[in-house]
């Protein structure tokens, strides 16, 4: 039935079936009205059920309009899997992690125990010289144990060309491991017991690495040879660097090494290492390239018997040190400067809670060294105390007083920001000291104006140092010129020059023989009593005060001064450079000059007594050459030099005695006075006519002593192709050899007739006259003799000599020849005939008596080394 409303439209009529089961046959069912819709009154949209019946429901109630999981399962959605996974993959990732830890931990154990760290001693080549640069040492194999540690702070810059080696590499022992150098640092201890804790010690230091660290490469631990390798730097530390005055630090230098210094302590505060512990200048290496790098950090375990011994022994003697043991401890007090009060107070009480150290006891050390790098006086400035008392004064401060630090006046160039931060740094309480991080922030205005590249950074410096090295090295060669111009002086007073120059180049010196020179021999008879009552010292005054007294006079005549045997002269002239016959009277103007001269000296200790020379000369045909190889000597050869000192032997005290030669060329020569003695003995010749120089004609005098004087002014007018100018005395034929003028002129050795022998009880050597057929003269050349300008200081040279005191004024005196040397009066005491005795200590005689001479030279010297017992009364052979 459907119902029609007012306006035609249909309204729905709706029933609701329902299964139900047949009223009869209730097996079976069917659908029944149950319900009617009927439409709402007041809403004419939806129906309203009216249910007229129960509903049956097959399960008892109404299905769901919407399964549970909505129509297309969207509200079901599960996270099982998800979860399963995640579960899974959790458990399995734990298990990762697990694994990875054992895996690490087994690593790390089989690092442990592959002791990765192990240096075997045998594989490092150590040198056995210390002397790296040489080849062969590279190839050797060296298993002793290690040398002592050599320092050679001061030779940093080695000439050895290689690069490598080029600035000093035996600052510490060095040994050659894997084809690359490292220092190998002896460990004081006599066996190593490798505990858990050492191995992890080491591997740790193994593994830790930063530009500003040194490098621990591995140890050994092999009795006897316990030892460190790192990394070798070879500019040494900065301690060494400091110490070297030739190396000159600037800011830029200081900012870059301080800045290394912050960056290491900075890593190494952050690693598992934590502490220094051992911070100083001399652990802060300084590489090639002045990169610092922090050493001998660490190894508290491997070196702890190394530290506490040294540790407990300085700082336990600090508690009860005496005053007068202070300096016995300062060496090794002077490492504990670095070290914070706290931490020596801490090493005081147990020797080995210090040895690790803190963080900020490193700060206060670094604040040390900060110091000593602006300063450059060590690491307490020039505070004149030992480092004991400052230790002592660090480690016990006074109460209500200002900690005793380093004074900081030394540093009033530097910058206030720097002062600031070392009061900082080594402040008393350790809370107080800033970490390095902050240092670094601190000191940030050092490094203004140093470039932002470390590279050109580097280029600065080497620059830097390139320069300061240029400067340094024209300062050593200077210094080596006028070395070598020393030693050339003196090998020259030694040597005829031009036998130097034969020998300098390696050459042989040809022996020559000389036709004609004339030789002078002089003995002072009654030296040997006046020795005998005189001091050795007072005796080697004396020969002093008189050879200089004779140096000056025959500085003036063209003769060669050969010897002086104790009391004994020996002059020649006419040789090397022949002059003619004018050696003879060459020798007989300066015998007579001699002889005035000691007529006025004046022997210091004995002023009343005066000196008898005897003098003998003679004329001949000489054969000159060098004779050995250690200290090679000019010598004469040949019977005058013998017969010249039979003269002498042979004359009587203040006279001159002349051969009948000698005489025949002063005729030739002209204006000399000699009387005939007549016939006299001379041992193995014969009977000899002999003569005595009595004196020389003045005008004749006058002539030579003008044309010396003129020869010696034109000389002292020309400087020599050295540059030396030469002296005022005429030029002898050494003197026209060559130009060059020693300051000093010296005799040289000789080998002379006389012997030596030491007397009984007595200290100095003696030599004995002998009859030898051979003499041998040792001549220096002293080429061009010139008045010395020590001589002319007379209180110095000689308190005796006339001649010298007067020198200055004569020089160029025309009216008196010899003004100088020949002071009117003559003072001279009559000489104690004691010739013939014979004096324990020395002996004067060079004749047939028993007299011997005390040998010495100018120089106070003694020419010839005798060994033998004392008490043998020994001849022995003047060596040639
Ligand atoms: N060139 C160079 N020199 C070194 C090296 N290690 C040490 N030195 C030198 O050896 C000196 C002494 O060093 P060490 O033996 O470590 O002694 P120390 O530093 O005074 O004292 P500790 O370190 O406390 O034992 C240093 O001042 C350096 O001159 C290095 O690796 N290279
Ligand atoms: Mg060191």
């Amino acid at each position: 039935m459907v119902y029609m409303d007012q306006n035609g439209d249909a309204e729905g009529n709706y029933t609701l079936l329902a299964r139900k089961p047949h009223h009869i046959y209730p097996q079976q069912y069917g659908l029944y009205p149950v319900g009617v819709f009927t439409l709402k009154k007041n809403d004419n949209r939806l129906l309203d059920l009216q249910l007229t019946d129960s509903i049956e429901w097959v399960s008892g109630r109404p299905p769901i309009s919407e399964p549970p999981c909505g129509f297309r399962g969207e509200k079901c959605i599960t996270h099982t899997g998800e979860i399963a996974a995640g579960v899974a993959g959790g458990l399995m990732l734990f298990l990762a992690v697990v694994l990875l830890v054992l895996y690490r931990n087994w690593r790390y154990e089989q690092e442990l125990d592959s002791l990765l760290w192990k240096v075997d001693y045998r594989d490092i080549q150590i040198n056995e010289d210390q002397q790296p640069h040489s080849n062969a040492s590279l190839s050797t194999k060296i298993t002793r144990a290690i040398q002592p540690l050599i320092r050679t702070s001061q030779v940093s810059l080695s000439s050895n060309p290689d690069a490598d080696f080029r600035y000093s590499t035996i600052y510490t022992q060095i040994g050659i491991y894997k084809g690359r150098i490292f220092a190998i640092k002896k460990v004081g201890k006599k066996s190593v017991d490798i505990t858990r804790d050492m191995k992890k010690e080491l591997k740790m230091m193994r593994d830790l690495r930063h530009d500003n660290l040194n490098a621990f490469i591995g140890a050994c631990t092999d009795p006897p040879n316990i030892c460190v390798v790192t990394e070798y730097c070879p500019r040494g530390s900065l301690k060494d660097i400091l110490e070297n005055e030739d190396v000159k630090l600037d800011n830029m230098f200081i900012a870059s090494l301080v800045g290394d210094i912050i960056r290491g302590m900075t890593y190494l505060h952050d690693s598992p290492v934590r502490v220094h512990g051992n911070l100083k200048t001399s652990n802060c290496l300084v590489d090639s390239r002045w990169v610092v790098k922090l050493a001998d950090f660490g190894l508290h375990q491997f070196k702890r018997e190394d530290y506490s011994s040294s540790c407990a022994l300085t700082c336990g003697l600090l508690q009860t040190i005496e005053p007068h043991q202070l300096q016995q401890v300062a060496s090794k007090c002077e490492a504990l400067l670095y070290r914070a009060p706290e931490l020596l107070r801490a090493n005081q009480l147990d020797p080995l809670c210090a040895v690790t150290g803190t963080q900020k006891g490193d700060v206060y050390s670094f604040a040390i060294i900060l110091y000593e790098l602006h300063a450059r006086h060590g690491p307490f400035g020039d505070a004149d105390i030992p480092p004991t008392e400052i230790l002592l004064r660090v480690v016990r401060p006074e109460p209500g007083q200002v900690p005793f630090r380093p004074q900081l006046e030394l540093l009033e160039n530097s910058f206030d920001f720097v002062r600031d931060c070392l009061v900082e740094c080594w402040a008393e309480n350790p809370e107080d000291r800033p970490d390095f991080k902050t240092i670094r922030a601190k000191l940030r205005p050092l490094r203004k104006g140093m470039k932002p590249n470390i590279f050109d950074n580097m280029m600065a410096m080497m620059e830097k140092y390139a320069n300061n090295l240029e400067a340094l090295v024209d300062e050593r060669t200077d210094q080596l010129v006028e070395e070598k111009k020393k030693t050339e002086a003196l090998l020259y007073e030694m040597l005829p020059r031009y036998v130097a120059e034969q020998l300098k180049r390696g050459n042989k010196v040809e022996a020559e023989s000389f036709d004609c020179v004339t030789i002078y021999f002089s003995d002072i008879v009654g030296f040997t009593t006046m020795s005998a009552e005189s001091t050795p010292l007072q005796v080697v005054d004396f020969l002093n005060d008189l050879y200089t007294c004779f140096d000056s006079i025959i500085e003036n005549y063209d003769v060669y001064k050969v010897e002086t045997i104790g009391d004994a002269y020996m002059v020649v002239s006419g040789l090397p450079i022949r002059n003619g016959i004018q050696h003879a009277g060459e020798i007989a103007s300066m015998s007579l000059q001699l002889l005035e001269a000691v007529k006025l000296f004046r022997i210091r200790h004995r002023p009343t007594d005066s000196l008898m020379l005897r003098i003998g000369i003679h004329s001949g045909p000489v054969c000159a050459g060098v004779v050995g190889l250690k200290m090679p000597r000019y010598c004469l050869f040949g019977d005058t030099v013998n017969t010249a000192s039979r003269m002498e032997s042979s004359g009587i005290p203040l006279k001159i005695h002349c051969s009948s030669d000698c005489k025949a060329l002063l005729d030739q020569v002209g204006g000399y006075t000699l009387a005939e003695r007549g016939l006299v003995p001379l041992k193995g010749k014969g009977e000899q006519r002999t003569f005595w120089l009595l004196g020389e004609d003045p005008v004749h005098r006058q002539r030579r002593a003008e044309e010396r004087a003129r020869v010696g002014l034109k000389t002292r007018t020309l400087p020599d192709s050295n540059g030396y100018l030469c002296g005022v005395g005429p030029r002898s034929s050494l003197k026209s050899k060559s130009s060059a003028c020693p300051p000093l002129a010296r005799c040289s050795s000789l080998e002379s007739p006389k012997r030596l022998r030491f007397a009984s009880g007595n200290l100095l050597e003696l030599h004995r006259y002998q009859r030898d057929p051979m003499l041998e003269a040792i001549a220096d050349n002293s080429p061009c003799k010139k008045t010395a300008p020590h001589l002319l200081d007379a209180e110095r040279c000689s308190t005796s000599c006339p001649c010298i005191k007067v020198l200055p004024s004569s020089v160029n005196s025309k009216n008196n020849s010899f003004p100088v040397l020949f002071p009117t009066v003559c003072s001279s005491a009559p000489a104690s005939p004691g010739s013939g005795s014979v004096n324990p200590i020395y002996s004067t005689s060079v004749a047939q008596s028993d007299e011997g001479s005390f040998l010495i030279d100018e120089l106070n010297k003694p020419l010839l080394e005798v060994t033998g017992e004392a008490g043998d009364v020994t001849d022995i052979e003047t060596p040639v």
